[in-house]
């Protein structure tokens, strides 16, 4: 075989293995005219080379990010390097479906993209080349895995029963609040609550009715709180609370409407109406904290005087 025709046979092979490959070939124009449009392209987008070849890229797909494409391959003309697009930047360039059974559950194609500048005989970058690779089966893998991972974090911080975040977690968050209290003098209560009695409640219902009220006071709870408060299930029948820039005055305004609506809420468990009612301790911080843990047991120390006086009450820590 002479030279010529070896160098036709494998210009033949390029186009047939251009046409072929499971990879999205695009060349563009200075214009973003299409000059080349593989197979891949055609049989993910509907549109034939025939059909789009000279075509602007832009008019032809009114959807594609326009204006931040441009620039991406303004760029890529200018500094005549190559520039890449990943799927975790952007899902994808062109909105294709995605037909693969395994991922199935992703609609659309994820794309990681490559712009390739394309330099004339003469040097000077003509045209420019989009590379369309398809990683909807890798973006779909590490998408789960994030969001299993996710959920397995929030279990790993949450209390069963009552859905509040439990006591190692919401110790950590407890020592980060009072970081920021030493850092910046940020204003924050500390709120330690328990149910009273909560022993008879057990013995005469029984344990699962007692799970009911836990769960009750907890949704009580939760309703009550601002988005920057965090509450968590300290102990069996305790909860504790970080109501963050909050005052003593208005920790106990907060507490004390607490306390009235579990007092006038109530829980049935088996035709059974169970009442019951919290005693609260509350310590604010102050130049007084001397740490995390003085903070903490303050809130104790007020809880135990609101069970002393005779519980169903709030009593506010004082060090003098
Ligand atoms: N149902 C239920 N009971 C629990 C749980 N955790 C702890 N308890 C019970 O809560 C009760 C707490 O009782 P005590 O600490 O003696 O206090 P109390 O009866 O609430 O009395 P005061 O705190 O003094 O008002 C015990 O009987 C525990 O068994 C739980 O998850 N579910």
């Amino acid at each position: 075989m002479s030279t010529d025709q070896n160098a036709m046979n494998e210009l033949h092979w390029l186009i047939d293995m251009v046409q072929t490959i499971e990879v999205g070939l695009v060349v563009l124009d200075r214009n973003y005219n299409i000059q080349l449009w593989n197979g891949f392209m055609e049989n993910h987008s509907g549109v034939s080379p025939n059909a789009i070849k000279g075509k602007n890229l832009f008019e032809t797909f009114p959807d594609l990010p326009n204006e931040w494409l441009t620039q991406k391959m303004e760029s890529v003309f200018l500094l005549k390097n190559r520039s890449f697009i990943s799927w975790e930047q952007r899902p994808y360039v062109f909105e294709f479906k995605n037909y693969r059974p395994i991922t199935g559950r992703a609609d659309h194609m994820y794309q990681n993209i490559t712009l390739l500048p394309l330099a004339s005989l003469t040097g000077n970058i003509t045209h420019i080349s989009i590379i369309v690779y398809d990683v909807t089966d890798v973006a779909i893998n590490k998408l789960q895995l994030k969001a299993a991972n996710e959920q397995l974090e929030k279990l790993s911080q949450t209390d069963s029963l009552t859905q509040l975040f439990n006591r190692r977690h919401w110790q950590e968050c407890f020592e980060k609040e009072y970081e920021r209290f030493a850092r910046y003098g940020e204003n924050g209560s500390m709120i330690m609550i328990d149910i009273d009695n909560f022993k008879q409640i057990n013995d005469k219902y029984g344990h699962p009715a007692g799970d009911k009220v836990i769960q009750n006071i907890a949704h009580i709870l939760k309703q009550s709180l601002r988005e920057t408060d965090f509450a968590g299930r300290y102990g069996g029948e305790e909860f504790a609370v970080v109501l963050t820039n909050t005052s003593a005055d208005e920790s106990k305004y907060f507490t004390e409407r607490l306390r009235k609506k579990v007092e006038s809420s109530q829980v049935v468990y088996k035709n059974q109406i169970i009442k019951v009612t919290i005693s609260i301790g509350v310590n604010s911080l102050s130049e007084d904290t001397k740490n995390s843990a003085s903070w903490l047991s303050g809130a104790d120390k007020a809880l135990y005087l609101s069970k002393e006086n005779g519980r169903n009450q709030t009593s506010v820590y004082k060090t003098k």
